[in-house]
């Protein structure tokens, strides 16, 4: 493993920032730290890093005690949300900072420096100042730098936050790529769902100071542990006692097995899909169902429609009427 955190807890007065974490990243991996405003994700990513010091637990990294190590000597880079530069550098002695302050000799600096601007796709961008780039390109001169002093873990807390949502999209993609490039083991701090869902090998869902869930984007979407993460990866909707996806939910226009019948009062086309809002007996919210537009047209559907729902065969589901706050989650036999 090549990041192993045991038992951590953090106070801040009485506040429980993060309770009992256990975790075991493996060395290469992409993980995702994922979830609400407030959860404790960079808390616990700056007590990996040794910028904060957990009350109790402890941390190692690459087999080696950390818990107690100042930051200088965890051999780990970082990028934060606002990248801070040195204006006054060149992009490519922004890059070489971390080199050139461990003394390293001038070729091997010069170097190490184009093959990582070349690796981020900067190499023409070398002699500009930091205030010559663009947001996202500097969050690559921000990666670059922090890869320059050759990791063993690369931290990133929110390092798209601040883009336009095309520009971050485009990172999360070119930042996949570069892992599958370089293979340092990454941890990356996101509130965005999406992001996590696309970019990470294994997520870690942290909410209100504990670890929810550990699983790969497949393992969260399709077998949620709790009520919490399902509703945090995905839309869900309610169709009588059970919480399903919107997409599970089967519509026909004529009566079903089991089927719950109602009457579309919308359908509303979203870029490729159409969002229906059903409204159903003896159920205050209606129910939304996503499907392609191929299919709602071939089911003709508009408001006024009748129409009979279903929850589709092997849909998570989350069975709504049961009091526990932690329900559990089981695939609906056909
Ligand atoms: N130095 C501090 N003193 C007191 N409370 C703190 C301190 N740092 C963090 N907290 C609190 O700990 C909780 C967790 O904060 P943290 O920044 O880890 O959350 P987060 O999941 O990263 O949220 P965000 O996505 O908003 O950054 C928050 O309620 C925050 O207010």
């Amino acid at each position: 493993m090549s990041i192993d955190v045991s038992g951590v807890n953090k106070r801040y007065g009485d506040f429980v920032a993060l309770q009992d974490i256990n975790l075991s990243l493996p060395t290469g991996q992409l993980t995702a730290l994922l979830g609400p405003s407030g959860g404790g994700k960079t808390t616990l990513l700056r007590i990996i890093a040794g910028l904060e010091t957990a009350d109790s637990g402890s941390v190692v990294i690459e087999g080696v005690e950390a818990t107690r190590l100042p930051v200088q000597k965890r051999n780990v880079g970082f990028v934060f949300q606002h990248y801070a530069a040195f204006k006054h550098l060149s992009v490519a002695r922004n890059v070489a900072f971390g080199l050139e302050i461990r003394k390293k000799p001038k070729a091997e600096i010069r170097a190490k420096v184009d093959e990582l601007l070349q690796l981020v796709h900067l190499d023409a961008f070398a002699d500009r100042l930091p205030s010559q780039l663009s947001g996202g390109q500097r969050q690559r001169m921000a990666l670059a730098r922090a890869l320059a002093i050759e990791p063993s873990v690369l931290l990133l807390d929110e390092p798209f936050g601040a883009l336009d949502a095309k520009v971050r999209k485009e990172l999360r993609d070119w930042l996949r790529r570069l892992h599958d490039e370089v293979h340092v083991t990454t941890v990356f701090v996101t509130h965005d769902q999406e992001e996590a869902l696309e970019v990470a090998d294994e997520i870690v869902v942290v909410n209100e100071g504990r670890v929810e869930q550990v699983g790969s984007p497949d393992q969260l979407y399709d077998e949620p542990a709790n009520d919490f993460v399902m509703g945090f990866l995905g839309e869900v909707t309610t169709l009588g006692d059970l919480r399903l996806r919107p997409h599970d939910i089967e519509v026909t226009t004529s009566p079903a097995p089991a089927a719950t019948q109602g009457t579309v009062t919308r359908a509303l086309r979203v870029g490729f899909e159409v969002r229906v809002t059903v409204s159903v007996p003896d159920q205050d919210v209606p129910v939304t169902v996503v499907m392609t537009r191929t299919h709602a047209r071939a089911l003709r559907l508009e408001a006024g429609s009748a129409v009979w729902l279903v929850a589709a065969e092997g849909a998570t589901a989350v069975t709504s009427s049961r009091p526990s706050a932690r329900p559990s989650v089981e695939p609906v036999a056909g």
